[in-house]
């Protein structure tokens, strides 16, 4: 977990083991593996279980499912040992997931308006992005940015992260006008769909925590 004070940084859609050792060495604090599979990130349990096994201690793994069945995610942890599960599901579903595995769940949220942030957290951390275009193929990993203002000022009392089109450019602006106690990327950090770049990633952390 990043100390208290520490921008939290997860970069998702891990595939590969250059891209997975650059988090481990840049200081990520979550690694994310997409068990989608229409996402150009999509991973097999035992890829997944693979690359976490290049873990050096300090960053945490984290699964993501869109609205699994109990067994979809059973499946996975049967290979790869697992830190938190983000889940795009219900709340209900979410804090059923939770209760089922024991293990941490992240709620993804996508929102279109101030009026639409989470008033509570029915799980241990909210996931706060836009929500994806009509055309989209995928919930999440679309690299569209969020309209920061609708977070300025708003301090939610639980955890909660944000997503949505974050680059090595723009990260220390969002930090600093939605005060975001961590922030996830995925599109941003790449060189091609699905492939991590190893620098994009150093950058992406440096800047996540230069404010
Ligand atoms: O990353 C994907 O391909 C993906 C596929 C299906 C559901 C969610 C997905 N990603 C979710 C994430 O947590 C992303 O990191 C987040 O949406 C930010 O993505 P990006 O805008 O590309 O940085």
């Amino acid at each position: 977990m990043p100390e208290q004070s520490r921008t939290g940084v997860k970069i998702c859609g891990l595939t590969e083991e250059v891209g997975f050792d650059a988090c481990v060495e840049h200081g990520a604090d979550w690694i994310g593996f997409v068990f989608f599979e229409r996402s150009p990130r999509f991973v097999t349990p035992e890829l997944a279980a693979c690359l976490a096994r290049r873990e050096r201690g300090q960053a945490k793994t984290v699964g993501l499912f869109v609205h699994p069945q109990d067994d979809d995610i059973a499946k996975v942890l049967d290979h790869a040992p697992l830190d938190v599960l983000q889940i795009y599901a219900s709340d209900e579903r979410a804090q059923q997931i939770s209760e089922v595995f024991g293990l941490p769940v992240w709620l993804s949220y996508p929102v279109a308006g101030r009026e639409e942030l989470p008033p509570t957290c029915p799980v241990q951390r909210m996931l706060i992005e836009p929500r994806p275009p009509k055309d989209a193929t995928r919930p999440g990993g679309n690299a569209q940015k969020l309209d920061w203002s609708l977070l300025a000022g708003w301090q939610p009392s639980f955890p909660w992260m944000l997503a949505g089109g974050l680059t090595v450019d723009n990260v220390g602006e969002a930090v600093r006008v939605t005060g975001a106690p961590a922030v996830d990327v995925s599109s941003g950090v790449e060189s091609a769909q699905g492939i991590k770049d190893p620098s994009l990633i150093a950058r992406f952390v440096r800047h996540a925590r230069s404010n």
